[in-house]
């Protein structure tokens, strides 16, 4: 499979599922944990990368996923997809965060309920972040704009 990934010249070519190589320069390859091809469904990517995700959370650790790309690259369609639901469920081209979410309060709920006896209670920080232009915005509170980084245990505040 060979993808074209700068307009109409094919550059690079799939090996497989975690290798990329560079057509004139075969020998250059790029490995990855996964590679998804352009037609990987919202639910399949979500299963590879979201999933995992929210397991890492259920065992206690950060997780952090970044969306990375040029305009037009297909972001806002993975993070978000469509959000609008139908009949109370989520739509089949959901992206990434509405199922990250959903699937990571059912496993709360569940958990809640299995270990009702020890009154076990998850509690859950988020940040939801767009960096643009060398500026970066809380897209929960979208008003703040520009905020400042900051080092140290917590990156940004
Ligand atoms: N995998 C996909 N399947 C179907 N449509 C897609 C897919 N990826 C992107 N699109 C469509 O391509 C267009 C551009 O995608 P999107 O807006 O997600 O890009 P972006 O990387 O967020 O761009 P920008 O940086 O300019 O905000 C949108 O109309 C989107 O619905």
């Amino acid at each position: 499979m060979e993808r074209a990934l700068q307009g109409n010249v094919t550059c690079l070519k799939q090996e497989n599922a975690q290798t990329l190589s560079w057509l004139g320069h075969p020998e250059t390859r790029f490995t990855f944990d996964h590679i998804a091809c352009e037609m990987i469904s919202q639910e399949k990517l979500f299963k590879v990368a979201g999933l995992p995700m929210v397991e890492n959370c259920m065992s206690g650790y950060n997780s952090c996923m970044f969306a990375y790309g040029q305009t037009g690259s297909g972001k806002t369609y993975t993070m978000m997809g469509n959000i609008h639901e139908i009949d109370g469920n989520l739509n089949d081209d959901c992206g990434m965060t509405p199922r990250i979410f959903e699937y990571l309060f059912t496993r709360i709920s569940m958990e809640e309920e299995c270990q009702r006896d020890e009154k076990l209670r998850y509690s859950c920080k988020c940040s939801f972040l767009e960096i643009y232009n060398e500026q970066i915005t809380d897209l929960l509170e979208p008003s703040s704009t520009n905020l400042q980084r900051r080092y140290g245990e917590r990156c940004i505040c």
